[in-house]
């Protein structure tokens, strides 16, 4: 009986929804006839059954990268220990894999992947996995791969089984003929990296399966992202990270950036937050599927001089990568996210000072713990 009531429940919904009008026919995402991957009229009848009482079931994807590990905790606080799951193709170290559960999954292997959804009956599915801009362009195949046809068993897994999916954008996810300064959130899209070009792919299928097949995707455009405890992953921001690293062991940096080049960043933990906060709001408060967020906009020299204001005797010099050069140059300079904080609240916490502050402090705290160790 609650199911029927759900279903009824979930058809009126669905009939009522502006943006779902299409689901009066089943539809399959892939041809195959009777294929698991068939993505019915009723797709979003596991999403309206799953009461709003009832923690989430998480499951991160590339969850050992810069971001998923400092995910996790914040999930696993508030939703517990096991609701939240990290997954990778890469072995975790020993406190990440003894601090909550951990699973091997390569988003490539699409059975792999469903089996994983149906056995630990998840219902949210954040997807980190990804190969980033400088690396993408050293190994645009790799890239392709792993940012196109893995987003695709993504997306169709989660229309299957009606999951609540994140997907992170990019300030990448823009070229050079967009607005720099500020990018607004819809403009002219045309990056020049395969990075870029497979994040806009990105918003714009989960889109399509959003409007289609009733798929609640949710998207963030992230800026730079900086964090003491986990490194980057091989992006054109991650001399923001390095430079601290060094500042603190040696007192100088050789930036692979031009002194000018000025970019959208955040720390770490404004963007775990924007995080949940999106995937926690209220359907009705997202005017849009795909927000920018944002926090600061700082260049090299302007980072190292408020670095210098800690570190007195702290030395930057400049030898550029040319890659690095061209992608940096083609991306926005600041980030307009009016949307977000209009739409669900987005508010950072950190601005140029506190974030400086906060990575020395981390830093020199965890090196400090490692001499007395
Ligand atoms: N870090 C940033 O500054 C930033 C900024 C904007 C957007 N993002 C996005 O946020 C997400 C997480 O970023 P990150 O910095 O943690 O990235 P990262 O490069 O540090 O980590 C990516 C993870 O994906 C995993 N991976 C690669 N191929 C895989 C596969 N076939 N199956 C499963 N996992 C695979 C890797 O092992 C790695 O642990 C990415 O989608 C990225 O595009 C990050
Ligand atoms: C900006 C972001 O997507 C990533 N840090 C990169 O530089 O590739």
């Amino acid at each position: 009986m609650p199911v029927i009531r759900a279903l009824t429940k979930a058809a009126k919904q669905a009939l009522l929804t502006p943006g779902c009008r299409c689901r009066t026919a089943a539809t399959s995402v892939r041809t195959i006839s009777v294929s698991p991957r068939q993505v019915t009229s009723d797709a979003s009848f596991h999403s309206v059954s799953f009461s709003e009482t009832d923690h989430p079931k998480v499951l991160i994807t590339g969850g050992l990268g810069q971001l998923g590990v400092g995910l996790a905790k914040i999930l696993r606080k508030r939703f517990g220990n096991n609701n939240v799951i990290l997954s990778d193709i890469r072995k975790p170290p020993s406190h990440v894999f003894h601090s909550g559960p951990f699973i091997y999954s390569d988003i490539l292997d699409y059975k792999n992947l469903r089996e994983i959804v149906v056995n630990n009956r998840i219902t949210w599915l954040v997807h980190y996995s990804a190969v980033l801009s400088a690396v993408g362009e050293a190994n645009v195949q790799l890239a392709r791969e792993v940012n196109i046809t893995g987003l695709h068993n993504i997306l169709d897994i989660a229309a299957e089984h009606g999951l609540r999916l994140f997907v992170p954008s990019t300030i990448g996810a823009f070229g050079p003929t967009s607005p720099r300064d500020p990018t607004p959130d819809l403009c002219v899209q045309r990056p020049r990296t395969i990075y870029g070009v497979s994040k806009v792919h990105a918003e714009l299928m989960g889109e399509y399966y959003h409007h289609r097949y009733g798929l609640d995707f949710r998207c963030l455009r992230y800026p730079g992202i900086i964090s003491a405890d986990s490194q980057p992953g091989g992006g054109t921001t991650d001399y923001a990270v390095a430079i601290f690293h060094d500042a603190s062991k040696n007192g100088k940096f050789e930036c692979n950036l031009k002194p000018g080049t000025r970019l959208p960043m955040m720390y770490i933990d404004d963007c775990l937050r924007a995080t949940l906060e999106v995937m926690e709001a209220p359907t009705e408060q997202l005017s849009m599927r795909t927000y920018n967020i944002n926090a600061m906009s700082f260049s090299p020299e302007e980072l190292a001089a408020e670095v210098k204001k800690q570190i007195p005797d702290f030395q930057i010099t400049y030898n550029i990568d040319h890659i690095r050069q061209a992608i940096a140059d083609s991306w926005p300079m600041n980030f307009d996210d009016g949307n977000a904080r209009n739409d669900w609240g987005w508010k950072h916490d950190y601005d140029l000072p506190e974030l400086v502050t906060t990575m020395l402090n981390f830093i020199g705290s965890d090196s400090r713990l490692a001499h007395a160790n």
